[in-house]
This record gives C-alpha cells, sequence and structure tokens, in this order.
C-alpha cells in the first residue's frame, strides 16, 4: 500500500444532512460548508418542510446563517406525508431548488410523527415524482413493534422498498444511511436507479460500541449501530469504487440533555470532522485513492448534478476532537468526542 501523507480532492457533497433551524442551525452549518460544497437537506424539522414554499424559506434561513464569503449551496428536499399532492411535486421540480423528496414511515425516527403510514397510497406522488426526475430519499426501517429492532432494516427491504421498486420502475431511490450486509446486496444487485449512503458512524462502529463499559447515548442513531460482520460489509462497499455507494453524514445534532437523559433522542453529530471520518476508514482499509469517487463524483453522478469546481486537501496531522461544540443554549458532543484523529482538511487556493 502507498502511504500518503496528504491527498487532494475534488470538494466533497454531503448527501445525507440535518442543520436543524434557527440559532442551533447556525451553530452547526459552518462545519459543513467548510468541506463540502453543497448537501441535501433533510426536512425533519418541526414542523416538517412539507411545501415547496417552506423549502423556499428554509433555504433562505440557510443561505442567512452561512459564513461571511461561503458559497455552500443547500440542496433541499421535501418531507412527504400521506397528504402530499402530486401537484406539491411538479411546484417543488419547477422551484429549481428541491431536487429530491424524503420518505419518513411514520414513527421511525426523529420527528417522523407526520411521516407516512401507508406507502401504497403514495402512488400518484411516486408516478409524479418519476415522471419529473425526482429522486426518492428513504429512511429505510419498518415501524412493526414486532420486529426486533435491529432486523427493522432488513424487512424494510423485503416488505416494503423490494415491491416498491418493482411498482416503480424508473424512480431513482437512495436507501440512506444503510448499515447491513443486506442492504448493501441489495443495492448492489438492484437497478441503476438505486442507490445508497453511508455514514461515518455505520463505518466505524460497531453494535458493541453502544453498550461499551456503561450505555453510550452519543453512538445511539437509527437505524442504530449493527453487528461487526455489517459494519464490514459497509466498509467493503464505501471502498469498493461501486458507483451507487456515496457518502451522506447523516450528522444529526441534538443538544445534550435530549441525549443524555431517560429516553435520549436518535442521532450523532458528525460535520465537525465529517471528510476527516471518511478518510480514517478509507486510510485503515488501504483505499484513500477511492475516497474521491464515494465523496466527490458517485453523488453527484447519481443525483445528475455537475462535479465541483473547488478543491480540498486532506493532511495526515493529528488532532483532538473537543468534548463539545455550543449548540443554540446548550452543548452537542461530537461522533469521536475527546479522541484523536488522524486527519485535517486544508482548503486548496484555485484560480
Ligand atoms: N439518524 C438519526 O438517528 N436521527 C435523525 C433522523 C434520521 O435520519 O433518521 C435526526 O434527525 O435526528
Ligand atoms: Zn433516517
Ligand atoms: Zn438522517
Amino acid at each position: 500500500m502507498e502511504h500518503h501523507d496528504s491527498i487532494e480532492l475534488t470538494q466533497p457533497d454531503d448527501w445525507h444532512l440535518h442543520l436543524r433551524d434557527g440559532a442551533a442551525m447556525a451553530d452547526v452549518v459552518g462545519f459543513s460548508a467548510r468541506r463540502f460544497a453543497r448537501a441535501i437537506v433533510m426536512p425533519n424539522l418541526k414542523p416538517p418542510v412539507v411545501t415547496t414554499e417552506q423549502a423556499r424559506a428554509y433555504r433562505a434561513r440557510i443561505l442567512a446563517a452561512l459564513p461571511e464569503g461561503s458559497d455552500f449551496q443547500p440542496l433541499m428536499t421535501l418531507y412527504l406525508t400521506d397528504h402530499t399532492n402530486p401537484s406539491e411535486i411538479e411546484r417543488a421540480k419547477a422551484s429549481g431548488l428541491v431536487v429530491a423528496c424524503k420518505l419518513y414511515p411514520a414513527g421511525a425516527t426523529t420527528n417522523s410523527e407526520n411521516g407516512v403510514t401507508d406507502i401504497t397510497r403514495l402512488k400518484p406522488v411516486l408516478e409524479a415524482m418519476r415522471e419529473v426526475g425526482m429522486p426518492l430519499l428513504v429512511h429505510g426501517e419498518v415501524t412493526d413493534e414486532s420486529i426486533d429492532i435491529f432486523d427493522r432494516e432488513s424487512v424494510f427491504i423485503e416488505r416494503v422498498l423490494h415491491p416498491l421498486i418493482e411498482q416503480h420502475p424508473g424512480l431513482r431511490v437512495v436507501l440512506e444511511h444503510v448499515t447491513t450486509a443486506e442492504a448493501v446486496n441489495f443495492v448492489r444487485s438492484g437497478p441503476e436507479t438505486l442507490g445508497a449512503t453511508i455514514t461515518p458512524h455505520h463505518l466505524l462502529y460497531n453494535r458493541n460500541a453502544l453498550l461499551a463499559g456503561g450505555i453510550r447515548p452519543h453512538l445511539y442513531c437509527l437505524p442504530v449501530l449493527k453487528r461487526e460482520r455489517h459494519r464490514l460489509a459497509l466498509v467493503e462497499a464505501a471502498t469498493s469504487g461501486h458507483p451507487r455507494f456515496f457518502l451522506g453524514t447523516d450528522s444529526a445534532p441534538h443538544a445534550l440533555g435530549t441525549k443524555e437523559c431517560g429516553c435520549g433522542c436518535a442521532g450523532i453529530f458528525s460535520a465537525h470532522a465529517a471528510l476527516e471520518l471518511y478518510a480514517e476508514v478509507f486510510d485503515r482499509a488501504g483505499a484513500l485513492d477511492r475516497l474521491e469517487g464515494f465523496a466527490s463524483r458517485h453523488g453527484a453522478e447519481f443525483y445528475g448534478l455537475p462535479m465541483n469546481q473547488g478543491r480540498i486537501r486532506l493532511v495526515r496531522r493529528p488532532w483532538t476532537v473537543p468534548e463539545y461544540y455550543r449548540f443554540k443554549d446548550s452543548r452537542v458532543v461530537p461522533l469521536c468526542a475527546g479522541a484523536t484523529l488522524g486527519w485535517q482538511v486544508e482548503p486548496v487556493q484555485t484560480g
């Protein structure tokens, strides 16, 4: 294996990001803007972003919260509900600002209460999406309480996703934050219109980490961390060069008090070191030469967007992750808090 101390990449994009809103957003958006040129911004606000007008207003708030001089581009999404109308899809497409719609099965994850209860009733909406070429982004877990939480993704694939894809050929679908070998196999054997994002935490940790020496609320997310064999399948998929696997951090900040309590929220904050964490994974796998495809090319190609013009440099220079970052009137505990990471990002001057 070749030893690199610095690598340069086309500037990457984050294809799955929670920016939140208001003061919380202002505290975190700069972390993403420093690393990524664009991000798919998740719509699970309270209340959710269900109309094109709400997406437009949310986008304006994000732009206003960006650090001075940043040209970070938020790519907006709509939150599908039982009441989404096909005409909203046309409006969304025509806006040029909304690039995808998100399917949260009702009750599956954080702020999914207004999500979809019966996916078969979405047929006209999915048909409109296929027609205008708008991808469907999926939180792929069943909500059936009788299904073991570690099986909810694979059961979703069997019961919901497989039939959905059969019934809507041509619809582009992203299975978000894949966590299992079953999901990896399903994507690999699926059509060209099926892609998947992979998070840094699912590449770095297995489910043991949740209970290592005590309960670890800052490693709790949905879908929950899985067994080591699944983590290995994810690392293999991400580092394989397969064009339908791409970077999506699912960075999902929650205030400290809502994580460290009797019923802690699901979501892991990773934006502070997003690219650095992936570099760690690719470096350990001896696959740094494949990081650019995963981080900067595959997602853009899947979404039919141009690759970015800018470049970014990763330098091997150890640093220690802070224990906390400021987060509205509280703090957020970042992924790998207090640990030493091997890589740092630097801007590359162009022109
Ligand atoms: N991943 C998570 O555990 N939480 C996300 C929601 C989601 O992406 O499912 C959040 O918004 O907090
Ligand atoms: Zn999700
Ligand atoms: Zn998410």
